[in-house]
Order: C-alpha cells, then sequence, then structure tokens
C-alpha cells in the first residue's frame, strides 16, 4: 500500500473512532433529547399552541436555556407561517438545522502554547465537577504527542485531593509536584514552576481547590496562584480552564458566569456529557457565554476526553434522524467557506 494510501486510511480511522466517541457519549442526550422531538413531531402532526408548549418543554428540559428556546420558537412559527407548513413532522429538519446553526461557530478547542517556554495551564472549578480527572486525561492526551508534562498539587485543602491527583500521574506517567496537605497552594506552585524549568518540561498543569466566587479568602488566594506563576513565567498561565459539569445544567451555566469574570478564565471544559440527557446545555454556554468550550469528557476512561468539535457533536446527535445528504452538505458549505 502506498504512504499516501496509508496515512489517508489511518487520518479517516482517526476521524471515525473520535466520531464514534461522541455517538456513544452522546446516546442519553440523544435518546432522551433530540428522540423525544421527533417523536413528538410525528405524534401530533398538528401544529397548534400544545404542539408548541409540548416542544418548548423539552427543549427546555434538555438545557438548551429559556433565552434560546424562545428564539427557536419564534422562529418556527414564523417559518410555519412562511413556507405555510401543516404537518409537524415537516419541522423536523428545520428545527434539527436551527439548532445547528446556534451550535456552529468558530471551534477554538486549540490550547495556547507559550511559544517561547513551559506553557502553563490552569485549573479551576468547584469540588466535584471532574477537576483531578480532566488533568490526568489531559496530561495523558499531551504525553501521547511527546510533550514533557508535569502536574502540580494545588488543592492542598480537599482531603485526598493530592493523593487522587498523584493516581492519575502514574496513569499518565507523568510526575506530580506536591506539598503536604493544608500547605500554601502558591508555594507549591513556585515548587513546581521551578521543578518545570529543571527538567525542561513543554507543559505545567496546575490543580487549584474547588472554590466559590463568594469565598473572598479562597479568590484572594487565587490571586497570589496567579501572581507568583506569573513572575516566575512571564505571560503565564496561558490558560485557565474551568471544568464544569454537564449533569449540573443550568448550574454549571451560572458557575461560569459568576466566576468566570472574576478569575480570568479562558476556556470551559464540560464533563460527564455521557452522563446527562441534557446535552443542550452546550447550546446555552454557546449563546450565553463569551467563552469557548475547549474540551468535553465523555467517559470516565483516560481516552475520553475530546477537542470539542461542533460539528461532530451536531452529527452525533442527529444522524439517522435527518438526511444524510443534508449533513453533508451543511458540512460541504462550512469546509467551503473555511
Ligand atoms: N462519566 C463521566 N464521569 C466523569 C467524567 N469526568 C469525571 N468523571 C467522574 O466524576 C467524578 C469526580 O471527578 P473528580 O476528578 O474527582 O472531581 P474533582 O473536580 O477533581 O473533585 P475535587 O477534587 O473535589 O474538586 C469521578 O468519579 C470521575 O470519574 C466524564 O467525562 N464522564
Amino acid at each position: 500500500m502506498s504512504f499516501f494510501k496509508k496515512l489517508k486510511e489511518s487520518i479517516s480511522s482517526k476521524t471515525e473512532s473520535v466520531t464514534n466517541k461522541f455517538r456513544d457519549g452522546l446516546e442519553k442526550t440523544r435518546k432522551g433529547f433530540v428522540e423525544k422531538v421527533t417523536d413528538l413531531m410525528v405524534r401530533r402532526k398538528k401544529i397548534d399552541e400544545e404542539f408548541y408548549e409540548e416542544l418548548e418543554e423539552i427543549l427546555i428540559g434538555a438545557d438548551v436555556g429559556v433565552n434560546t428556546v424562545m428564539e427557536l420558537i419564534e422562529d418556527l412559527r414564523a417559518e410555519v407561517k412562511k413556507q405555510r407548513i401543516e404537518n409537524a413532522a415537516e419541522l423536523q429538519p428545520i428545527l434539527s438545522q436551527k439548532l445547528m446553526e446556534l451550535l456552529r461557530g468558530d471551534d477554538d478547542n486549540e490550547i495556547r502554547m507559550n511559544p517561547d517556554g513551559i506553557t502553563v495551564i490552569l485549573f479551576v472549578g468547584v469540588n466535584g465537577v471532574g477537576k483531578t480527572t480532566t488533568i490526568g486525561k489531559l496530561a495523558h492526551r499531551f504525553k501521547q504527542e511527546g510533550k514533557k508534562v508535569l502536574l502540580a498539587a494545588g488543592d492542598t485543602f480537599r482531603a485526598g485531593a493530592i493523593e487522587q491527583l498523584e493516581v492519575w500521574g502514574e496513569r499518565a506517567g507523568v510526575e506530580v509536584i506536591k506539598q503536604h496537605a493544608g500547605s500554601d497552594p502558591a508555594a507549591v506552585m513556585f515548587d513546581a514552576v521551578q521543578a518545570a524549568k529543571q527538567r525542561q518540561a513543554d507543559i505545567l498543569i496546575c490543580d487549584t481547590a474547588g472554590r466559590l466566587q463568594n469565598k473572598s479568602n479562597l479568590m484572594e488566594e487565587l490571586n497570589k496562584i496567579f501572581r507568583v506563576i506569573q513572575r516566575e513565567i512571564p505571560g503565564a498561565p496561558h490558560e485557565v480552564l474551568m471544568v464544569l459539569d454537564a449533569t449540573t445544567g443550568q448550574n454549571a451555566l451560572n458557575q461560569a458566569k459568576l466566576f468566570g469574570e472574576k478569575s480570568g478564565v479562558t476556556g470551559l471544559v464540560l464533563t460527564k456529557l455521557d452522563g446527562t440527557a441534557k446535552g443542550g446545555i452546550v447550546v446555552a454556554i454557546r449563546q450565553e457565554l463569551n467563552l469557548p468550550v475547549k474540551f468535553v469528557g465523555l467517559g470516565e476512561k483516560m481516552e475520553d476526553l475530546q477537542p470539542f468539535d461542533s460539528q461532530q457533536f451536531v452529527h452525533a446527535l442527529f444522524a439517522g434522524l435527518i438526511q444524510e445528504e443534508e449533513l453533508v452538505s451543511e458540512t460541504e458549505n462550512q469546509d467551503e467557506q473555511e
């Protein structure tokens, strides 16, 4: 087999495995949201007020967000009038198309790398959202790319957090810089930066304690961490990623709104998308926040962290439910524009 054929096959099998990850990870959302909408349209047939109300309920239930849902319903009403649609089933491609438009946009799923040395990525988020797990998965991803990665155990507050990070460090095969529980997280960061310099690391990923934006002492602690890192590596941290648990829906959105502004967040990671039927939260985040979703968590395994790709997301939700040709031509249009 020619080199180019082999290369093409390896690229397409990689794309296929990413597609499968999205499809498997979004099964609950597909069943609990997209299929419900399709059922409603086929079952009710007639487009009346009750139909709109039921549709509104499903969309809000999937955490698409009230404002966005209202806009969507208004758009649908207008299309129904304009195209004189009578059968609800005919609305299905129009709705999926509208959802696609809301989700599409410029995906910004690249990590901003420091061109002159160590790239520092700081993780923030409240307890239990999947921060440590995400750090482990990301370390693994970078390691696979041949990068030298170091982890900083900056959550010195929660019992067991350091050990948990060490377990992930071992799994990913990367070193963890730590002090004892209860020590000053800014001191851990200082040590970690020194170690990263000594070991000529490419990337330093820093864990921090889960905190609420209304606890001013914890916010002050975060500022201190920033100061230490910035002093040692000008321009750092290069990314501040806020981890949100998708299963908490609108709550996750509110956390990002409140916390994001105060802590210089540059991107979001939405974990546990596989564990919820409310994947519509991605649409709400896209609409209501000016922050990119960099990664999504689609499972508990090391490989289950994927760069967020709106096309993959939409394909995974709607493939099989709407005409494949529509998706293909959509994709082609998108490609042409790029
Ligand atoms: N299904 C699924 N589970 C996940 C995902 N990401 C994390 N988890 C699980 O969520 C739970 C909490 O994850 P942790 O990484 O311990 O959460 P944390 O935010 O570090 O917690 P704190 O250290 O308390 O802040 C664990 O059981 C993880 O396995 C995901 O994408 N999918």
